[in-house]
């Protein structure tokens, strides 16, 4: 699976396209209609202007009074005209902002259905992006550049069409000037898209550099990478700046381009008009009339030239939001027999990239209720193994099955129903206390709920006032299931990987897996976790990533891991009177002081 986000391709984008406005088809429908209706009220008033010139230049019958009521006619067009617009304008919006809400559920609906192999190795960064500034350009445009560009677009239309009525050769000025500004827009369009795709591509390049930034800053401070992160920050803002003048600079070609085609046919119809009146070919009214309307071209032309470049933008935008569709996914899984409990790693070989094995050759047999330590230096693949036994990710040869049953096929419901995978990236959502431990187990009581938190030593009252202070910040567990997280109460480090083992209680897997769960907690919050944890761990197969030798001492079984390997397998003893790895490691660091509680990573680094 290739770690780059896709684009849809502009045959997918116009498609896509389509399908929202056939979702909405009654709004379209609508918004077509009262635009018609509109443009063709505007168009009644240059034309009694030119009755009005007409009569008062023939000069016959009572001219007063037929040029008031032709005055009083122009009034009337225009304010319904204006009622007509504003009423498109309003149905435009409407259409505008629902499609835009169908948009942006579409785009979480995909992102949350990705599998998690598949979206762990997806750019966080330009993921974010596109969920957020891709989807907010996409929701703008189609809330107020859409309706506004359809009206303008309908409004032109019919101007031009009215001038080629009311006196073709005049017409001829007004397609001149139509011509003039296509060819300014084909030009520009032709070179868009790519420019705004590397915009936006910059843009994602942007955030992808602050987010890893941001959320490995521990990493950033402690081995002094502040120069290189500022570095490639600069790097990222230079490219977006370069990729955002090569979009500005299109539109100053544009603009000029576009501004001389729009003034050059009312010239076009003074002259010749001018030309035909004196020679009787035309009447005045017309020509005034013709002139009246190619003015008027002015109006929606400016409004299509000023949405163009939003129009472009969020058209890269969309096909940026859309892109997530091309994302091979899976089959969602269905539930699967399992035989049992035991656990199975057979020939497992798995590699990131695919040119080289982080894991190679692995065999492993996990007895139920065996606690098993996992042993060796950094970087030698335990993390990845651990994945494998969670069923996050898949080998791609060999096997890792629990009773029998390759453990990544498992949906998710029936797989945490089987195996966890506890590390210290655990997630409380903004949300009540109550939505936030449903999640292991939807059907669980409150009296269950209650129960988990308690067997954590979450000390949380069972009984009490409801939250005192309901819109106040306080920090603990707060006073209720009702209680919102992160609005009412804030949980420390402790007391959300409490959180995060009171869903394990729920989820009541028969395998835990534990990875860093408490590996970089400060000591007094780690203290606080590892008795939580003591309670979660009573009875169930336990596969730990050892950090401390004494971890590893306590187990039944230690593996050992050695650039990718599985090097030594067996019980402490065994393996410390074979005198391999395992047992130099143990005598070089601990020597006879079994108590020693040194973490495995300094051995890496001496
Ligand atoms: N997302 C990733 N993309 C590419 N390579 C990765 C990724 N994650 C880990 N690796 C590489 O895979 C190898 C095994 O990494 P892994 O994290 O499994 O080792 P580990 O034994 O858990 O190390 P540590 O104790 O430092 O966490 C390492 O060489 C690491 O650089």
């Amino acid at each position: 699976m290739s770690s780059q986000l896709l684009v849809a391709p502009p045959a997918e984008v116009r498609s896509a396209a389509a399908r929202d406005l056939r979702a909405d088809r009654t709004a379209v429908i609508g918004l077509a209609l009262v635009n018609g209706l509109a443009a063709a009220a505007g168009l009644v008033g240059p034309w009694l202007l030119g009755r009005i010139i007409d009569t008062i230049q023939a000069g016959s019958g009572n001219v007063l009074s037929t040029v008031d009521r032709l005055a009083f006619g122009a009034v009337l067009f225009t304010v319904v005209q204006t009622v007509l617009s504003w009423w498109a304008l309003k149905i435009g919006y409407r259409f505008g902002e629902r499609t835009a809400a169908r948009v942006r559920e579409r785009f979480l609906r995909r992102t949350l259905a990705l599998p998690p192999r598949v979206a762990d190795h997806l750019p966080s960064g330009d993921l974010i992006a596109r969920g957020s500034t891709d989807a907010s350009r996409v929701a703008m445009t189609l809330r107020s550049a859409v309706p506004e560009v359809l009206v303008a677009i309908v409004h032109a239309l019919f101007l031009i069409v009215a001038v080629l009525v009311l006196d073709p050769r005049l017409g001829l000025c007004g397609l001149a000037s139509l011509i003039g500004v296509g060819a300014a827009v084909r030009w520009y369009l032709r070179r868009a898209r790519p420019v705004y795709l590397a915009a936006a591509g910059a843009e994602a390049g942007l955030a992808e550099v602050v987010t890893s930034t941001a959320k490995g800053a521990r990493t950033v401070e402690l081995l002094g990478l502040e120069d290189r992160r500022t570095e490639a920050t600069e790097t990222a803002i230079g490219q977006a700046r370069t990729a955002r003048l090569g979009a500005l600079w299109l539109r100053t070609i544009l603009f000029p381009w576009s501004e001389i085609a729009l003034t050059l046919p009312v010239a076009g119809v003074l002259l010749i008009g001018g030309a035909l009146y004196t020679n009787d070919l035309v009447s005045l009214g017309v020509v005034v009339t013709a002139a009246v309307y190619l003015r008027q071209l002015v109006g929606p032309l400016d409004t299509l030239m000023l949405w163009i470049e939003q129009l472009q933008g969020a058209a890269a935008s969309y096909a940026r939001v859309e892109g997530l569709a091309d994302i091979p996914q899976a089959d969602p899984p269905r539930a699967r027999d399992v035989d049992g409990d035991r656990i199975r790693v057979q020939d497992v070989r798995y590699s990131y990239t695919g040119v080289r094995d982080v894991l190679r050759g692995i065999d492993l047999s996990v007895q139920p209720g065996e606690r098993l330590a996992i042993v060796g230096t950094s970087g030698a693949g335990k993390s990845t193994l651990a994945r494998l036994l969670a069923g996050l990710d898949r080998p791609h040869t060999g096997s890792v099955t629990i009773g029998g049953t390759p453990v990544a096929d498992l949906p998710p419901d029936q797989l945490r129903e089987h195996v966890v995978l506890i590390t210290q990236d655990h997630h409380v959502f903004h949300d009540s206390l109550r939505d936030n431990l449903l999640i292991a187990k939807p059907t669980a009581t409150d009296a269950e709920l209650h129960a988990a938190l308690q067997a954590v030593g979450a000390t949380w009252p069972t009984e009490g006032p409801p939250a005192a202070q309901e819109h106040e910040l306080s920090a603990g567990w707060g006073s209720g299931l009702d209680v919102v997280l992160g609005r009412d109460t804030i949980l420390g480090d402790a007391e959300a990987q409490q959180l995060s083992l009171a869903r394990v209680v729920l989820a009541d897997p028969h395998t835990l897996i534990l990875d860093e769960a408490t590996a970089l907690l400060d000591p007094k919050t780690a203290r606080q976790t590892e008795q939580s944890l003591a309670a979660v761990l009573e009875g169930r197969t336990v596969i730990a990533i050892a950090h401390r030798l004494q971890t590893a001492h306590d187990a039944d079984r230690i593996a050992v891991m050695e650039a990718g390997e599985l090097v030594e397998l067996g019980t402490h003893d065994e393996l410390v009177s074979a005198d391999g790895v395992y047992g130099k490691l143990w005598r070089t660091w601990h020597g006879d002081d079994p108590d020693d509680t040194t973490p495995l990573t300094k051995t890496s680094t001496r």
